[in-house]
């Protein structure tokens, strides 16, 4: 469980985040939404510590990260597994190197064992046999696939954190991709952080769901309470979807 409380985040003279506060669940698939531009991503990044914050505090599992000191910043990183948008695959190293790589700087593993651990996660997510293979070589999903693994590689993981894990996927891949992500945060029992602006998403795997609106949250909820939120800066991002308005009007 993670709780992020009073986030305030400027970049010059412009508010980003603006007081934000939430709680991340364990088990759960926790979706930060909203509309391009409303501070998802640097939410995320200050919860993660990539972006200092202005004010504010990061607990994990009631460690304050922010106050911590350096050896328990490094015990917390270490937990932490991050799916970037992009992929941000090393283009000039084969899957089983990009996949190890956590374990590379992060543990004293032989290369045996990285590679044990490699075999297990690429397994997990279905890419058995891809091993020497290079991202330039396989598809954009199996590219999240390797992403997904290399986040979970380490087996001390207890927070994956996903930004846009769908970008540049079409609709059925994204399902899978999904899906993945929340059988993943079910079997290991992580929290699971995903930013999106998929309303496929949303309804798929929002089992928490918190929605940005000019750098506050103004909306919380799980994806059965989207229908009827009651707060018109949500629905207007919710239905702006043509399903979602169908669904709503019929
Ligand atoms: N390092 C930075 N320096 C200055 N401004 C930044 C920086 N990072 C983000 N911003 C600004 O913060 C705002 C929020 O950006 P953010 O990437 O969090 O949006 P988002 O909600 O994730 O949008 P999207 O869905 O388009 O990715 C944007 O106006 C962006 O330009």
């Amino acid at each position: 469980m993670i709780e992020f409380r009073n986030i305030h985040k400027s970049f010059e003279e412009k508010v980003v985040l603006d007081g934000v506060s939430g709680v991340l669940e364990r088990g759960k698939c926790n979706l930060l939404i909203g509309a391009s531009g409303t501070g998802k991503s640097v939410l995320l990044k200050c919860i993660v510590g990539l972006i200092p914050t202005d004010q504010g505090e990061v607990l994990f599992d009631n460690r304050d990260f922010t106050l911590a000191d350096r050896d328990l910043k490094t015990d917390i990183r270490r937990e932490i597994g991050m799916l970037f948008q992009s992929g941000a695959l090393f283009d000039s190293k084969t899957v089983e190197q990009n996949v190890m790589f956590p374990l590379d700087i992060l543990t004293k593993m032989s290369k045996e064992e990285k590679l044990e651990r490699a075999n297990i996660v690429l397994k997990r997510v279905g890419l058995e046999n891809t091993n020497k293979k290079m991202p330039s070589e396989i598809s954009g999903g199996m590219k999240k696939r390797v992403g997904i693994a290399r986040a979970i590689v380490n087996e001390d993981v207890k927070y994956l954190f996903c930004d846009e894990p769908n970008s540049g996927l079409d609709p059925q891949t994204s399902i899978l991709i999904d899906d993945l992500i929340k059988e993943i945060t079910d079997e290991l029992q992580i929290t699971t952080t995903v930013v999106t602006h998929d309303m496929n998403s949303v309804l798929g795997i929002g089992d928490k769901i918190m929605f940005l609106f000019k750098g506050k949250k103004v909306w919380e909820g799980n994806k059965d309470e989207i229908m009827d939120s009651g707060v018109k800066e949500f629905d207007d991002f919710v239905f702006a979807n043509k399903v979602m308005n169908k669904m709503r009007h019929g």
